[in-house]
């Protein structure tokens, strides 16, 4: 699984590839100048990657994101393309390195009429206005801007700049390209600052940043190229983002052994559906059990409330049906491998009181066990602590809003980073948590954080969320652990929404359960043997 790194952590990882692997910063910005060159030259389909009929305006900031700019303007040049360079300060305000890599670049000046150098924005203006370029590439900002909040406003002559590369680009001008990530961004959380670059292209060093997934950061971006500058992955800490792909997916997914029986491939109980004189929720259980029995799983059983049985049983007769009286309830909570409670369950004092009993019952809290919907609702409603009951290997699935009555939090500082929110909540209730959204986030109590990228809005309809919850269970019951079984759940889940449908404004909840078993079995396709 690649991974997405905090500003803070790409910084940590720059600084250990220079204490731990000896290499140093000034190897570390030529390496990243070099490789923007290369991505930029093929992003051009320039066949031997010559760039001779290309001109580029390069606009670089004091700190190390304008010294990755001095160097890439060296290598397109060394590819024969035009370069001119507007350094936004004074050379006595750079840094050493920065310093240096301008020095080079005015001794290339005295060779070359290819190259031009701008002191200010002010003395480049006449020339950037008559002259198209092939594309504007910005280095005036990069890890190291945090910001507070979003909206913070930019200083001069940087806010000038930006205004200027942004108005051009709103021309169509020239397209941007950004180098690391779009200037006036936060690295980690995704904020824009007033105004932020608008990239096509952004060329980002080593890693993705968790800032590109979150808030403005999608926007703003454009296609993310990543730049190997051979800072390798056993840097990076073990704790950081990593994006689920289909090998992850893959591996977590329990093939049937050829001895196995319906016992031994997972066993789920499902408590979920309600039916009262004024509402059904019973296609919620539905849904749950037969995403369940499309993921293969061994044995389904569903607790729900008898009166609706025969509508799982026409929908979903492979899954045996329990009611909610206790003894039937923890005889099979005894069965289980795993547990599904809470979708469609309902919200009525004795739902309440069920969650309760069922939290704090240790035949419960020793199992896998996926909490969702009302489940979630009546944990927030009685105010269980789960650390203290104790449960040994949860997950719950709330979206924003479940999560918002869960912790109390704004829902607006939830979505402002929710990696953070997610990792506090698993670490101080000892649970997996998968917060609903796009993307995804799947953190465990162990510190891990899971992105899943992957799916579309053809998941945004009624039902996906109970189909998730049934797939959870799935593969819980087959022999994940549910921090895992989530991770992988989520990224089957939006696959199987990616095939349900040309057009995902159609996609349905049905459509997305019988896509699961497609989603799941391109992972094992078999080539037949060549003769
Ligand atoms: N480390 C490495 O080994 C490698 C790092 N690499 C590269 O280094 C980049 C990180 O470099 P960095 O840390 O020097 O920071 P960077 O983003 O260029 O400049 C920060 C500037 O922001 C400014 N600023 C802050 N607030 C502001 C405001 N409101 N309005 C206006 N300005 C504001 C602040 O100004 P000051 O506060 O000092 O006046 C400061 O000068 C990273 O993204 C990657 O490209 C690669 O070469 C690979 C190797
Ligand atoms: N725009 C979107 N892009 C990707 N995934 C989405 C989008 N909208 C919703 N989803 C996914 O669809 C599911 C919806 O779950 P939920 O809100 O609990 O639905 P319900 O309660 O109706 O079953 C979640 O897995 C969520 O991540
Ligand atoms: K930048």
């Amino acid at each position: 699984m690649n991974a997405i790194v905090t500003g803070k952590e790409m910084a940590q990882a720059d600084n250990a590839a220079i204490d731990k692997l000896l290499t140093s910063e000034t190897r570390l910005m030529e390496l990243a100048g070099r490789q923007a060159a290369e991505i930029i030259s093929r992003s051009l389909h320039r066949e031997n990657g010559q760039l001779h009929d290309c001109g580029f305006l390069i606009l670089c900031g004091k700190g190390n994101n304008g010294g990755d700019g001095f160097v890439l303007a060296r290598h397109l040049l060394n590819k024969g393309a035009s370069v001119d360079v507007v350094t936004l300060y004074p050379p006595d305000s750079l840094k050493d390195i920065n310093r240096e890599g301008l020095g080079i670049l005015q001794a290339y000046a005295s060779h070359s009429s290819r190259l031009r150098l701008f002191a200010t924005l002010d003395d480049a203006m006449n020339t950037i206005e008559q002259q198209e370029y092939t594309a504007i590439i910005d280095a005036l900002l990069g890890t190291g801007l945090n910001l507070e909040h979003e909206g913070v406003t930019l200083r001069d002559p940087v806010r000038s700049a930006i205004e200027l590369i942004n108005s051009r680009s709103s021309q169509n001008a020239s397209p941007v390209i950004a180098l690391d990530l779009p200037s006036g961004l936060d690295a980690t959380t995704g904020y824009s600052a007033a105004p932020t670059i608008r990239a096509d292209m952004t060329i980002t060093m080593a890693y993705r940043k968790t800032g590109f997934f979150f808030n403005a950061g999608p926007e703003l971006t454009g296609e993310v190229h990543t730049a190997e500058i051979s800072i390798p992955p056993f840097l990076l800490p073990e704790t950081c983002c990593r994006e689920i792909d289909d090998e992850y997916a893959s591996a977590c997914f329990t093939l049937r052994s050829p001895s196995s029986a319906k016992h031994t491939n997972g066993k789920l109980l499902i408590i979920a559906g309600s039916l009262s004189p004024e509402a059904s929720m019973t296609g919620a259980a539905i849904l749950a059990t037969r995403a369940a029995l499309a993921c293969g799983t061994g044995y389904v059983c569903t607790s729900l409330p008898l009166e609706a049985a025969a509508a799982l049983h026409a929908t979903a007769p492979a899954a045996t049906v329990i009611s909610r009286k206790p003894d039937a309830l923890e005889q099979k909570i005894r069965w289980a491998d795993a547990i599904v409670l809470g979708c469609g369950l309902g919200r009525t004092p004795a739902d309440l009181e069920l969650v309760r009993r069922l939290v704090t019952s240790r035949v419960f809290t020793t199992k896998k066990v996926v909490l969702d919907a009302d489940a979630l609702f009546a944990l927030a409603e009685s105010g269980i602590d789960l650390a203290q009951s104790g449960m040994q290997d949860a997950v719950l699935t709330p979206h924003n809003g479940e999560f918002s009555r869960l912790t109390g939090l704004a829902i607006p500082d939830i979505s402002a980073d929710p990696i953070m929110h997610a990792r506090v909540f698993s670490r101080n209730h000892n649970v997996a948590l998968l917060l609903k959204g796009n993307p995804t986030v799947i953190s465990s109590p162990q510190g891990k954080v899971h992105l899943n990228t992957s799916g579309t809005e053809a998941l945004a309809t009624a039902g996906t969320g109970d189909i998730l919850s049934g797939m959870i269970g799935a593969l819980a019951a087959k022999g994940c652990s549910t921090f895992e079984a989530a991770s992988a759940a989520s990224w089957f889940h939006a696959r199987a929404g990616d095939l349900a449908h040309d057009l995902s404004s159609l996609v349905t909840a049905e459509q997305v359960v019988h896509r699961i078993p497609e989603a799941i079995s391109e992972m094992f396709s078999i080539t037949p043997d060549t003769p």
